[in-house]
């Protein structure tokens, strides 16, 4: 397996069917909106980026759900829900497919991962021939790891490549060399002919240079490179001047 080209990507772009819109109602109010008639993906890893509240969520909940994935996560086969609180942004858009067929899918939201863990337990609980569900994550229970290890089994052993991969703030439990990790394992499984996209607000996460940045602000959503992102921004004025940047947090 080698990267996906444009040709051979999973999901090409998703369109927005602007027709059935109503402006005035969620999700429909959020800033990506605005300019969303197109969102062409990369072939091998989308980020989608900004400011808590921006609708990345709401965003990748859509295209996965559009996909065929279950709200709360999981792969496809994972067919539960704790909640039904999604919004009906699915419904209004239309995903581009490429030429190639993913073998592998994973729809990762570190929001919803706890729910993912016990509904493995829950399954593997019941009688049934073959391996457990648990056993694809390494093994051990997820819920009696460390978040940030329960959420590496899923990355390092659970994604098998040649996959379709959203993932939702996979940051949310792992360290700066964890989030290093993840990094290398994107690569990896980039190479190994998988597409990604991917909701972050870390830096480290958001460098693989196979890449696009969509950030979203209150304009709506533009392409920049890392250099240019207000995360990439805002961590180097802090560390190259604390002082002053604490200055102004604590005068504030
Ligand atoms: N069912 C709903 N009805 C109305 N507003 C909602 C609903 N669900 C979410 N919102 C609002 O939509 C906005 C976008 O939420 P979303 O979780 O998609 O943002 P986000 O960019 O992923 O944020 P974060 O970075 O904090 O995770 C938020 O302001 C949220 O309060």
């Amino acid at each position: 397996m080698s990267l996906l080209t444009t040709d051979s990507q999973f999901i090409r772009a998703v369109r927005l069917k602007r027709e059935r819109v109503q402006h005035d109602q969620f999700p429909f109010t959020l800033p990506f909106i605005k300019n969303m008639d197109e969102l062409i993906l990369h072939p091998n890893v989308t980020y989608i980026i900004g400011e808590n509240g921006m609708g990345k969520s709401t965003l990748l909940e859509g295209i996965a759900i559009a996909y065929g994935f279950n709200p709360e996560g999981g792969s496809m086969n994972f067919n539960f829900s704790s909640y039904d609180s999604h919004s009906e942004l699915d419904d209004h858009l239309r995903l581009i497919k490429g030429t190639e067929r993913a073998r592998d899918h994973f729809f990762f939201r570190a929001e919803t991962f706890y729910n993912v863990a016990t509904t493995i337990e829950q399954l593997d609980a019941e009688p049934k021939a073959g391996p457990k569900i648990i056993d694809s994550f390494g093994g051990q229970s997820l819920h009696e790891q460390s978040h940030g290890e329960s959420f590496f089994a899923a990355f390092r052993d659970r994604f098998r490549g040649n996959g379709l991969y959203i993932l939702d703030e996979p940051e949310a439990a792992l360290s700066p060399l964890r989030q290093m990790s993840l990094l290398a394992r994107i690569d990896q499984l980039a190479k190994d002919g998988s597409q990604f996209i991917i909701s972050t607000h870390s830096p480290i996460v958001m460098a693989h240079p196979n890449s696009k940045i969509i950030q979203i602000t209150e304009d709506g959503m533009h392409e920049m490179t890392l250099e240019e992102t207000e995360h990439y921004a805002i961590m180097e004025q802090f560390f190259e001047n604390r002082e002053r940047m604490l200055h102004h947090l604590f005068e504030e």
